[in-house]
């Protein structure tokens, strides 16, 4: 009976490089498979790693009827052997739904990769009918690290550095500091203080922190 798996961890913890490395290792035994993903960082249509790697994928976006997709391929003499779904805290309920029914009645094994929780500590609507579903909800083993040391559990959202905690659900960006909108992940001690890695060193410094909107 296959699967219907859940690979979750905060932002930059390697799910994308799991996704990545699930596909090729499936696909050096013979086997072909689908990669769905949803807003990418890299682009439309592309499940990408920090680490450099990234595949094409097909874009999931709320309209996207999942089972029916899989079901046209299927019949059009397409192989699909395993699903992989990178950022499925994006998808749907329905299309979540439609993952685990392609797992039941296809009997095709479906790797979901995601964050838990948005920058508001709440969990997206795709991971929530994940952690409802899944078979199997496995957190990554590597670690994304707070600024403090600490394991980062918790994903905040910056602006210029600080932590804000008004604004839209989804907004795609990175934690690599380079937007002036971006993300940083911290332990749930520093999440709840709002105390990112620059509202640190301004406290340990005793300056001013800079003039932008906190939310
Ligand atoms: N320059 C680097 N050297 C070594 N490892 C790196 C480097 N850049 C990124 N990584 C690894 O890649 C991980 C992020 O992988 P990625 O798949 O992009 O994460 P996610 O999809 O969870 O956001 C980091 O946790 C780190 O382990
Ligand atoms: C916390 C949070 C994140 N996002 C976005 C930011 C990124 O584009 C993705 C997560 O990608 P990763 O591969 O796990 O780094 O999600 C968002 O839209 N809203 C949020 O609250």
């Amino acid at each position: 009976m296959a699967e219907l798996h859940f690979f979750t961890g905060t932002m930059d913890c390697g799910k994308s490089t799991l996704a990545l490395q699930t596909d090729y290792n499936h696909r050096r035994r013979g086997l072909a498979g689908l990669m769905l993903t949803s807003h990418d960082r890299a682009g439309v249509a592309t499940v990408s790693s920090r680490l450099g790697l990234s595949a094409d994928a097909v874009e999931v976006s709320p309209s996207t009827q999942v089972w029916a997709l899989v079901a046209a391929r299927l019949t059009a003499g397409a192989r699909i052997d395993y699903v992989i779904g990178d950022e499925a805290q994006f998808y749907t309920a329905e299309q979540v739904d439609d993952l685990g029914r392609i797992a039941d009645e296809l009997d095709v094994p479906v790797y979901a990769f995601g964050i838990l929780t948005d920058f508001r500590t709440r969990l997206f609507p795709g991971s929530a009918r994940l952690v409802e579903l899944a078979d199997r909800v496995e957190t990554l083993q590597v670690e994304a690290l707070c600024w403090c040391g600490r394991r980062a559990t918790h994903n905040a959202r910056t602006v210029g550095g600080i932590m804000v905690t008004e604004g839209e659900q989804v907004v795609v960006g990175d934690t690599d500091g380079a937007g002036v909108v971006g993300y940083e992940v911290l332990c749930r001690h520093h999440h709840r203080r709002r105390m990112t890695a620059v509202s640190a060193r301004v406290a340990e410094s005793g300056a001013e922190p800079l003039p932008f909107a906190t939310g």
